[in-house]
């Protein structure tokens, strides 16, 4: 029987029997080591990283057991967009791999999230707590690229989506060549593409940034372009194939575009595209403009395609130097309206039935000039005789061509009175389609 009672037997060992030492020592008592390492952590700042599955992992600060600096994640996982559902695919990707649920609520101000900067480089997120910021790559969630295009604006690149596998055509603009003006363009490009969800425009999809570009991602048409089109059936197409796969696809766009109050004006072969389905879409919203936002009192779009009203306008430049400092003020310029996009849809018509534009010039005046010759049936030989020659061109084409080329815009028709012309009635059947003519 020991001469002490059982409870204290810890408290006051024994001195004559030998007790287990502890291995470490450092503290004052004798800390666990695991304390013990926890403390020397601590006071070095820490920084545990904890792996959350393939290619992404969480920092945690250690000194206070909580989410400290930042979360990362490994670009190939997460994309974000200008905040709507891509983000959220990327969450979902994210999670899929990752075997533990990611630390933070990244839900939380996925919506006013802008892309991050390329590979290694670290962005804050307003919405999210300051602690938060997000690493990611506009293109990482893309794979096999290739540079269809390089236009005035952007470079076209085509790409494939590494999730979906969808086809992509991205719109690729390089901010180090952009005005604050044509900023603003890419923003009104968006919105417009955005409000304009339906048959007959391109299919966007979402916006990306970094540091370095601003890119537009759009579902890829497969079918080419118009011209692509001309070129494979020798240059221009026969009447019907003509009515069946631009005129009458071509109205149906442009009225819904003008019943939203939205004129293109840049309307040409390149700017129409086919799907796999040779469905037609319109492409680059670029100069496109909401009427009523903007006034349409610049010289926009491309000059063989351009309405007359549109070739006696400034250009943007010459509004600016010109005009604005001159003290007027960009709205007592005299505007247009929709009807500058009749007159170009004309103008590609005629393209695609002969396969030559029919009017051609090198300046706005020498191409005003030519307009009102050809309208006045005093170039002998031009273009616009052989479409009102009754061999080449069915009595309702020339009716319908007739009535859209006038000089004053008020007296063309509007894409919607269009829909019921009966040229668009004259559809054979589908083997007349890219025929040598
Ligand atoms: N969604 C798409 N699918 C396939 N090809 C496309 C798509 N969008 C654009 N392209 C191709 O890229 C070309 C140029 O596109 P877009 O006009 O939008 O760019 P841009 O920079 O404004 O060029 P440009 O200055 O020549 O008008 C189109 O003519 C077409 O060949």
């Amino acid at each position: 029987m020991p001469p002490w009672p059982r409870g204290e037997a810890r408290l006051f060992p024994d001195a004559s029997v030998p007790q287990a030492q502890p291995k470490h020592t450092g503290t004052p008592g004798g800390a666990a080591p695991a304390k013990m390492m926890l403390f020397w952590l601590r006071f070095f700042g820490y920084r545990r990283s904890a792996r959350l599955g393939r290619g992404y992992h969480e920092d945690v600060g250690a000194a206070s057991y909580k989410p400290r600096k930042s979360i990362m994640y490994d670009p190939e996982t997460l994309y974000c967009d200008d905040g709507l559902a891509p983000l959220e695919d990327g969450i979902a990707a994210a999670r899929r791999q990752s075997h533990r649920r990611p630390a933070i609520d990244l839900e939380r101000g996925t919506r006013s999230l802008d892309l991050g900067p390329g590979p290694g480089v670290r962005m804050s997120v307003d919405s999210l707590s300051s602690r938060q910021s997000y690493m990611a790559t506009p293109m990482s969630s893309y794979m096999n690229f290739y540079t269809i295009h390089r236009g005035r604006h952007a470079k076209i690149v085509r790409a494939t989506q590494k999730y979906t596998g969808a086809r992509v055509a991205l719109k690729v603009f390089d901010k180090s060549n952009l005005t604050a003006g044509q900023r603003e363009d890419i923003v009104k490009e968006v919105q417009i593409l955005r409000l304009l969800k339906g048959d007959g425009i391109v299919d966007f999809d979402k916006k990306l940034e970094d540091d370095c570009t601003v890119t537009v991602a759009l579902k890829e048409c497969t079918g080419g372009t118009l011209m692509n089109r001309l070129a494979m059936s020798g240059g221009r197409m026969v009447e019907e194939a003509c009515v069946r796969h631009v005129v009458k696809p071509l109205v149906a766009a442009l009225a819904m575009l003008h019943s939203k109050k939205i004129v293109h004006r840049d309307l040409k072969p390149e700017h129409l595209l086919y799907d796999e389905h040779s469905r037609l879409h319109l492409v680059d919203f670029h100069s496109a403009a909401i009427i009523g936002k903007i006034p349409l009192t610049g010289r926009e779009g491309t000059m063989a395609y351009m309405a007359p009203e549109v070739l006696t306008k400034p250009t943007p430049d010459e509004i600016f130097h010109d005009v604005l400092s001159n003290g007027i003020s960009d709205s007592d310029l005299p505007s247009y309206d929709e009807k500058v996009d009749i007159w170009s849809m004309g103008v590609i018509i005629v393209e695609a039935l002969t396969g030559r534009q029919p009017f051609v010039a090198d300046t706005a005046e020498a191409m005003l000039r030519a307009q009102q010759q050809e309208l006045q049936g005093s170039r002998f030989g031009g273009v616009l005789d052989l479409v009102r020659d009754q061999e080449f061109l069915s009595l309702e084409g020339q009716d319908f061509l007739s009535s859209i080329f006038r000089l004053n815009p008020g007296e063309r028709p509007s894409a919607a009175s269009l829909l019921s012309h009966p040229w668009l009635e004259l559809l054979g059947s589908d083997d007349g389609d890219y025929q040598m003519a």
